[in-house]
């Protein structure tokens, strides 16, 4: 199977690495291309021995699944880029946040599959959703399954949640990063090296991961026996409510999503 990838930034390079670790694709079936940043390419080649090329011909004829991984506002030069290559029985495997099926299908005569992973996909955690386009056939289907199954967890949708779960776990990881952020400068401002932090938050992180995923109690229930009452995490805890820490993470999440509804409103259907 041949896959081509139209992007070498971030998410292109979560997903191949997952790919090229899970050796599900020789290396020598993986093409990437970007728009001009060369040095990005050689990277990618020296780092995982995938094919790098400019030349249309070599990345796009015979290609079995052509992976977007350009950003949206980048999407119709692509689009087009591609446009000429496109047989019936290609598939477009999109990562593109907000961009929707039926606007590829404007422009491309192809069966799609609209996904939205994240970055954890580099080391094949990656909480990814798929929906399709009616004509994706049976194979298509099994073999971008088997291919996003390299790279982490996959769940078919109907399209119209996609916006919802790329504000949730499309953006997710930064969020926990984010707050990975606070606790490593508090830690800093308590007096902790740094190095005995990053080792402690790291595995307070993994462990209440593994609680949540073993555990059947909800997370208010694990939260709540973490707090003894008068104890510190009362008292951190209610600085939280106090700032409404909760709300700010619920509107964070809202707003992402409606980030995601704008841009896919940013582009009309033509
Ligand atoms: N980052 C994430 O966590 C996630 C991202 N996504 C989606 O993945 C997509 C890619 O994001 P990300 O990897 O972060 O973006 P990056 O900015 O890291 O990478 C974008 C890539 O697209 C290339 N590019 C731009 N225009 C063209 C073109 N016309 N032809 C060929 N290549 C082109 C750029 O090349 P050059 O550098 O040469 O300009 C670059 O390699 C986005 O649509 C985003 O919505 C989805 C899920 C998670
Ligand atoms: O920030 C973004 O737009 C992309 C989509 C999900 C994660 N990153």
């Amino acid at each position: 199977m041949k896959i081509s990838f139209i992007g070498a930034g971030s998410m292109a390079e979560a997903m191949i690495s997952g790919i090229i670790k899970k050796k599900l694709i020789d290396q020598k079936d993986i093409f990437v291309t970007n728009r001009s940043d060369d040095i990005k390419l050689s990277t990618l080649h020296d780092k995982y021995g995938v094919q790098i090329t400019y030349k249309l011909d070599e990345l796009l004829n015979d290609v079995d699944i052509i992976v977007l991984a350009v950003k949206p506002k980048d999407a119709d030069e692509a689009l087009q880029l591609i446009r000429p290559y496109i047989q019936p029985i290609t598939l477009i495997l999109s990562v593109l946040a907000g961009i929707s099926i039926s606007y590829i299908q404007s422009l491309l005569n192809c069966p799609i599959i609209r996904a939205m992973p994240n970055t954890s996909a580099a080391i094949g955690k990656s909480a990814t959703a798929i929906a399709l386009s009616p004509d994706v056939t049976k194979k298509q289907l099994n073999d971008t399954t088997k291919l996003l199954s390299a790279i982490g967890n996959t769940t078919i949708v109907e399209e119209e949640k996609l916006d919802a779960i790329t504000g949730l776990s499309g953006s997710g990881p930064a969020y926990i990063y984010y707050i990975v952020e606070a606790m490593q400068q508090s830690a800093e401002e308590i007096g902790l090296e740094e190095t005995v932090a990053k080792q402690l938050i790291i595995q307070t992180l993994l462990g209440a991961t593994e609680m949540l995923s073993v555990s059947d109690k909800s997370p208010a229930d694990l939260r709540k026996a973490v707090t003894s009452p008068g104890g510190t995490t009362e008292a951190g805890i209610r600085v939280l409510e106090n700032n409404q820490v909760k709300e700010a993470f619920i509107h964070c999440i809202k707003e992402a999503t409606l980030q995601s509804r704008r841009l896919s409103r940013t582009v009309k259907i033509k």
